[in-house]
């Protein structure tokens, strides 16, 4: 197949602008990749489940899935040819049907936290917004005076709810502020501090297995160094348990010919945090495992239970 104006690749995404603004980067990506015209790729976004409901918790209304259900079910019925998802949001498990194709190359993988120089810079018992269990867990860990509560909505919503003084500070992903042209937004948190999420600052395109003409056009947009730590996370992720909605962080980086995973676990509220590193192969998912098995045989029962049900 060869798009073209009569019959353009269509790419499904969510209508979000962070998400308009990855599929854009995408269709540049192919467009650069092939010499196509801009006509020969048309953008076809979509409202996921995920971004219909606003008000409720994340994990109460079905958990990550609902970002990409839609999209899946877009690519099954055949209205769009490949879809493009932050890869932080796709799940570790997934129906045969699909395939994750191409990975753009990783962005900044850190976060930036807004209201404060610093989390040390944090007032006395700071309330912290972010929906995310593993970013509340690690900012106590590091400041058990923290509190953190739920926080919803697109990144403009949850920035202009900080400057408001709904919360004191939040937190989000640097990859995506410096996607909605927010490079100016906060202040980076190195990794060392704070461990990113599996996938974090990824960008996958998402294709049917069935058709391997349309994984073919992806192919020259792939950044296999990307593609590689990735996949090195998300198997330790899944050999947590593919659908633990609990305190986890994994980060893999090449680092002088091998892949390195750093990764931890946490409790809730902070006061346990188990973590470790292994270096890995390509396609390797017995040394992330190992990785896994480790930090949950040297886990307290309690922090156990988070994964083990
Ligand atoms: N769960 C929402 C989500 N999914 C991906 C990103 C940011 C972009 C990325 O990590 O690639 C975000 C927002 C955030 O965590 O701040």
């Amino acid at each position: 197949m060869t798009p073209s104006s009569s019959n353009p690749l269509r790419i499904g995404t969510r209508s979000s602008p962070l998400a308009m603004a990855q599929a854009e980067m995408t269709k540049a990506a192919l467009i650069a990749a092939h010499g196509w015209d801009e006509a020969a790729v048309l953008l076809v976004p979509m409202l996921s489940s995920g971004d219909k409901v606003q008000d409720r918790p994340l994990a109460e209304i079905g958990g990550k899935a609902l970002w990409t259900k839609e999209l899946e079910r877009a690519l099954l019925d055949r209205e769009i040819d490949i879809a493009v998802h932050s890869m932080k949001d796709v799940e570790t498990v997934r129906a045969e049907a699909f395939r994750i194709a191409a990975m753009l190359p990783r962005a900044d993988v850190r976060e930036r936290l807004i209201g404060a120089e610093s989390i040390a810079a944090l007032p006395r018992g700071a309330k912290v917004g972010t929906s995310s269990p593993r970013r509340a867990a690690q900012l106590k860990a590091l400041r058990p005076d923290i509190v953190t509560d739920s926080i919803r909505g697109n990144v403009a919503t949850r920035l202009s709810k900080v400057a408001s003084g709904e919360f004191d500070a939040t937190l989000l992903a640097a990859a995506g502020l410096d996607r909605l042209g927010q490079s100016e937004i906060g202040v980076a948190i190195e990794a060392g501090q704070m461990l990113p999420a599996a996938s974090q600052g990824s960008i996958g395109i998402d294709c049917l297995v069935e058709r391997p003409e349309i994984a073919a056009l992806l192919a020259p947009v792939n950044h296999q160094p990307t593609f590689d730590c990735v996949m090195a996370e998300r198997a330790f992720l899944e050999a947590l348990g593919g659908t633990c909605h609990s305190p986890v962080a994994a980060q893999a980086a090449w680092e002088g010919g091998a892949i390195l995973l750093k990764a931890e676990i946490l409790r809730e509220d902070g006061s346990e945090r188990q973590s470790g590193s292994i270096a890995c192969t390509v396609g390797d998912s017995a040394a992330p495992a190992q990785l896994a098995r480790q930090l949950l045989d040297t886990a307290s029962p309690e922090l156990r239970t988070l994964f083990e049900g």
